[in-house]
């Protein structure tokens, strides 16, 4: 018999590698609220995307309601997280699988902490989507990838079955032995991008061009390795190095997810993405001006918003 999936958050991420296992055919549930319900009831859950557009029909499900599952795709804001973990036992059985969608690190402190540490897999993914007003999930660049794996670096037979279901995805999805070290990875790569993007106000292309704005991100760059180096996590030689490649080779109009975020007026990301590299830097008494900038800026921006 097929896994039964359950993909917390029908939203950018969630819905479209949901919506992508769904259309394959596998048995794929979403929880929502009652709003994303009812939006969904209406339209479906359409993936307009330049890797081919889909309109699916999926089983959705709330909060109490009845039923198991033997993966949960993750894929919730990180300020989200508290609100919806409460919800999640009851839809567990023992051998329930969690794999974390979400950007950043901190999340999986707050994941060993509710679950069994053996419970959450490590996972990430590079998607460029977001969710329209009309709820639709637009996927804009070709890149697709979802990656998970054991944290402990073993090929287990439970990832080796998952990663068969998604087989027929038409989606990039790899099992790995190096999930830990991927994480870390993505970590770097997307403070870097999330930072520079909501403090220049700009895609890449403009900080890119200028002399100050390749000089900020270098340095950016070269401050977060810094404190990543001081944690005993799995922190490469090369990290820096394919992080500032993987920056100059984006397209001129790339954006984090959370520059559009910001531009949608949203809450931002940023106590669980620059806060937490900070509370690290805090710890091992690294000075990181530049990080510090950063995160004021969305701070004021969190305030603003707040005050309306
Ligand atoms: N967007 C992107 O391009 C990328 C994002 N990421 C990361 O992925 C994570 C998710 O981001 P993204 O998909 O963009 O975020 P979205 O805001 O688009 O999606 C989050 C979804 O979670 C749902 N949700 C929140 N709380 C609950 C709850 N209690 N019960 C059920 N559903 C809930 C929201 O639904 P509701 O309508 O009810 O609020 C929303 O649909 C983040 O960590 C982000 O940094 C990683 C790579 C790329
Ligand atoms: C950079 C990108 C699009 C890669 O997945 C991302 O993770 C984000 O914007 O949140």
């Amino acid at each position: 018999m097929g896994l039964k999936f359950l993909v917390v958050g029908a939203g950018a991420v969630g819905g479209y590698f949901g919506g992508r296992l769904l259309e394959a055919g596998e048995d794929v549930t979403f929880l929502v609220r009652p709003n994303r319900r009812k939006q969904l009831e209406q339209t479906g859950l359409v993936l307009q995307s330049v890797k081919g557009s889909a309109k699916l029909d999926p089983p959705l499900i709330e909060k109490g309601e009845a039923g198991t599952f033997d993966v949960v795709l993750l894929s919730t804001k990180a300020y989200q997280l508290d609100n919806v973990l409460p919800d999640l036992k009851g839809f567990m059985h023992d051998d329930t699988v969690v794999i974390p969608l979400l950007n950043g690190i901190g999340h999986l402190d707050t994941l060993d902490r509710y679950f069994n540490k053996d419970t959450v897999l490590g996972g990430l993914c590079f998607i460029e989507s977001t969710l329209t007003e009309e709820g639709h999930i637009l996927h804009t660049s070709s890149g697709h990838r979802l990656t998970f794996g054991e944290r402990n670096g073993e090929m287990s037979g439970r990832v080796t079955r998952i990663g068969e279901s998604f087989e027929k995805t038409n989606a990039d999805v790899e099992t790995s032995i190096h999930i830990s070290e991927g994480m870390w990875r993505k970590y770097l790569f997307i403070t870097t991008l999330a930072s520079i993007t909501t403090l220049f106000n700009c895609p890449v292309g403009p900080i890119r061009e200028s002399e100050e704005g390749r000089a900020f991100t270098y340095q950016l760059i070269d401050e977060i390795i810094t404190v990543m180096r001081h944690t005993d996590e799995p922190i490469k030689d090369d990290f820096a190095d394919k992080a500032w490649r993987q920056f100059m080779k984006l397209s001129e109009e790339t954006k984090a997810s959370m520059q559009k975020d910001l531009e949608k007026g949203l809450p931002v990301e940023a106590d669980h993405i620059q806060g937490y590299l900070l509370q690290l830097a805090e710890k091992h008494e690294v000075s990181t001006p530049y990080l510090q900038a950063v995160y004021t800026n969305l701070k004021v921006y969190e305030r603003m918003k707040d005050d309306g």
